[in-house]
Formats: C-alpha cells, structure tokens, sequence
C-alpha cells in the first residue's frame, strides 16, 4: 500500500499571507525613504482592501517633492496620502466593522482616527520605529479610548521569497 499523500505544511499562517500582502503592497511606493503597505482583512479572512503610501490621484509624482527637510510646504509631508488611509479609502465597504488591519509602520494620529472611524477593530503592525513621535503617542492614546487593539506582527520565518519562474 502507498501511503496518502500529506498536506504541504508550510503554507503561509493568515498574520503571515496578509502581512506579506501589505509588504508587497508598499513595493508600489515611490517614496525614496520610507515604503509602507496595508492590507485590510475581514472576519472571513477575505482581502477587503489594499493600499500603499503616495501622492493623491492626478497629484503628478514629478511635480511634489519628496524631501523630508526644509519648509513644511517643500517636503511631502502635506501631500503623501498614508498606507492605511489608501487602503480604507480603496475597500469594497466603508463599513470595516470588525476588520484587521496589517501595516508595515505603525499608524499616525490622522490614519488612526480613520481607521476608528471605519469600524476596524485590529491593528496588526510590523515596525514602530517612531513610537516616540508626538503623532504615534497620540495615535495608541485614542485607539486605548476608543478599543482597538493593537499588535506587533512577530515573524516565524525571516523571509518568504517569490520568483516569477515557476518551472
Ligand atoms: N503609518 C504610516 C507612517 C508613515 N507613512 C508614510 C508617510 C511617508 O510617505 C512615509 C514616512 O516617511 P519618513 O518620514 O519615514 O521619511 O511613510 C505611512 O504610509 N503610514
Ligand atoms: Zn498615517
């Protein structure tokens, strides 16, 4: 007797497929510095919207700076729209109730208020490398008001690797 064919083990967890899909997400971003990508999952584990950090639609890439110093108007910072607006504003549903959000850097104070808004219940993020910044602080402030929580995605694997030759 042959013995049955098992199922492939090493198949990617859920945190793991949706952390990934925001990491390739962020891929899409033109910005020299700092590439973020969000993934939004629903209670069925279904993708209901994606997004990644740039300028807004018809807001030319050629024409807005990407400086980070310098007069406030001069660098991007009043004109990049965040991973984790892009991806809200790109789901299927304004109602987002009871949805995950993954997020390579953990949200500002401006995406965190929209994501209380659109009814998301979980913040799942990879890095936090600006905890210490007025807008993180203010951001963790309302989430712990408003009962959304928040975790760091902890990797069980340190890369997952795609390759665009399958033979
Ligand atoms: N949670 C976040 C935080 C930041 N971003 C964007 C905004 C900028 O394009 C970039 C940060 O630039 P840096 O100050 O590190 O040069 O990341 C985001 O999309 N989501
Ligand atoms: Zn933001």
């Amino acid at each position: 007797m042959t013995e049955p064919i098992k199922k492939r083990l090493n198949y990617l967890s859920w945190d793991e497929y949706f952390m990934a899909v925001a990491l390739l997400s962020a891929e899409r971003s033109k910005d020299p510095n700092t590439q973020v990508g969000a993934c939004i999952a629903n209670r069925q584990n279904k993708i209901v919207g994606v997004g990644y950090n740039g300028f807004p639609i018809g807001c030319s890439d050629d024409e807005l700076p990407w400086d980070r110093q310098g007069p406030f108007l001069t660098t991007k910072y009043p004109y990049v729209c965040h991973a984790e607006l892009n991806a809200v504003l790109n789901a299927i549903s304004t109602d987002l109730s009871g949805c995950r959000i993954y997020v390579g850097l953990f949200p500002c104070n401006e995406c965190t208020k929209v994501i209380i808004q659109s009814g998301i219940k979980e913040i799942v993020y990879l890095s936090d490398k600006y905890r210490d910044s007025d807008q993180v602080k203010a951001a963790k402030r309302m989430l712990d008001l408003a009962g959304v929580s928040y975790r760091r995605f902890i990797p069980q694997r340190p890369e997952i690797t795609l390759s665009f030759s399958l033979d």
